[in-house]
């Protein structure tokens, strides 16, 4: 059987709200939605393959319909093909989406590709028939585990929110079924996001567990400062203290701060994920990597980084990736990682789980859908499909 892509569309669509961490503003904030069209028809429908972008950078619509897009649909069909050429190969359209591209500085190119990919390897589960964690497990040669951690994020800076509003946004968290709860800090002086980071543990008590997040917005020294302020809690993670691409900022901080750490959703190569490792003083037995592959050119790319961990004595299970789609939580799934972000209230219709699935003691279960599992989620699939059937 032959096959082939015939077209891949983009459309770009607004995720904006209010909220704001130490760094950016969502007011304008954007999400790129893709869909991979082929002539392959299962269970009496088309099989069109999607994918986004995760929030924090903006939509990608220029880089995939002047560039990307084009080369997949110029490139001979059968070039883009397993060995079987029944099936799609992730791999050999990742390197003709990648044809004529530099190695290096890595930019936003890599959200581009990473989109695209999302929907290229939902589109080759779905023509396989199988759950995209359930194709991975199989192609690794290992055990998927349906069961992944997912901690609730939030805690963002919004207009007029108070610490009463913040406890209550911890404790609706804590109310559905999380053990992990997340919020922003340097967006305040250090005195008030002390108070804040104090009222929400009085409010979890010994229910859950709380993780801070920087953004990216300490130099050296404000980054030690909250590590003293910090490390008297005992939090789940610090996360990304300084610039992400200052691993001697990340080194000088491991020295201050013997609590686990947390860091890479802007880094978005394998090259960049291996140099944190060497230069970043990040510790294997305690601290967590975010790297987030529809950021950083996709699975495909993710698959290298994996390697460049494993290679630096890294286990998958020190993954925790940024973004809170259901691609991450099939690669948690199939291939081990420690678990996966969830926005409970944000960047609807793009993050969370298919309907289906409940949060229960800190974890979900995923469901047998065939490819990444947007069909089980009937507000994202209806603008899916919007798209392209
Ligand atoms: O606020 C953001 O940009 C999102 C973020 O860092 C996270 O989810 O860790
Ligand atoms: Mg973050």
């Amino acid at each position: 059987m032959s096959m082939r892509i015939i077209d891949v569309r983009e459309i770009t669509q607004p995720i904006a709200s209010p909220i704001r961490n130490a760094y950016i503003d969502f007011t304008k904030m954007t999400t790129s939605l893709v869909a991979v069209v082929t002539d392959v028809v299962r269970d009496g429908r088309r099989v069109v393959g999607y994918g986004f972008n995760s929030n924090g950078r903006y939509g990608q619509g220029g880089l995939i319909r002047e560039r990307f897009r084009d080369r997949i649909l110029e490139a001979a069909p059968d070039s883009l093909l397993d060995e079987s050429g029944d099936n799609l190969d992730p791999h050999k359209i990742w390197a003709t989406m990648m044809k004529n591209e530099k190695p290096g500085g890595h930019g936003e190119r890599s959200v581009a590709v990473g989109t695209l990919d999302m929907a290229i390897w939902d589109a080759t589960a779905k023509i396989a028939g199988k759950p995209l964690f359930r194709l991975l497990a199989e192609r690794k040669g290992r055990e998927a585990d349906p069961r992944v951690f997912v901690y609730a994020a939030g805690g963002y800076y919004y207009p007029g929110k108070d610490d009463g509003a913040l406890r209550a946004e911890m404790r609706s968290y804590l109310d559905r079924g999380y053990t992990v709860v997340k919020m922003k800090i340097g967006g305040a002086s250090i005195a008030e996001d002390q108070r804040r980071i104090e009222a929400v543990l009085a409010e979890i008590g010994s229910q859950a567990q709380l993780a801070v997040d920087a953004n990216g917005r300490f130099d050296l020294e404000t980054a030690i400062a909250y590590a003293k302020m910090l490390r008297q809690y005992p939090l789940f993670w610090y996360e990304e203290a300084g610039d992400p691409l200052d691993y001697a900022l990340q080194a000088a901080l491991s020295e201050f701060y013997p609590g686990p750490m947390a860091t890479g959703e802007n880094l978005f190569s394998h090259q960049d994920a291996r140099n944190l490792l060497r230069y970043g003083g990040m510790r294997p037995d305690r601290d967590w990597l975010q790297f987030d592959c529809a950021l950083s050119y996709g699975l495909v790319e993710y698959l290298r980084t994996l390697d460049a961990l494993e290679q630096c004595g890294w286990s998958p299970s020190r993954c925790i990736p940024h973004g809170g789609h259901q691609m991450s939580l099939n690669i948690a799934a199939g291939l081990g990682l420690g678990g996966n972000e969830s926005y409970p209230d944000l960047f609807q219709p793009y993050g969370g789980f298919p309907d289906s699935v409940r949060v229960e003691n800190g974890h979900i279960v995923m469901p047998e859908l065939p490819g990444i599992g947007f069909e089980g989620k009937s507000d994202l699939i209806k603008v899916m499909r919007e798209l392209a059937e």
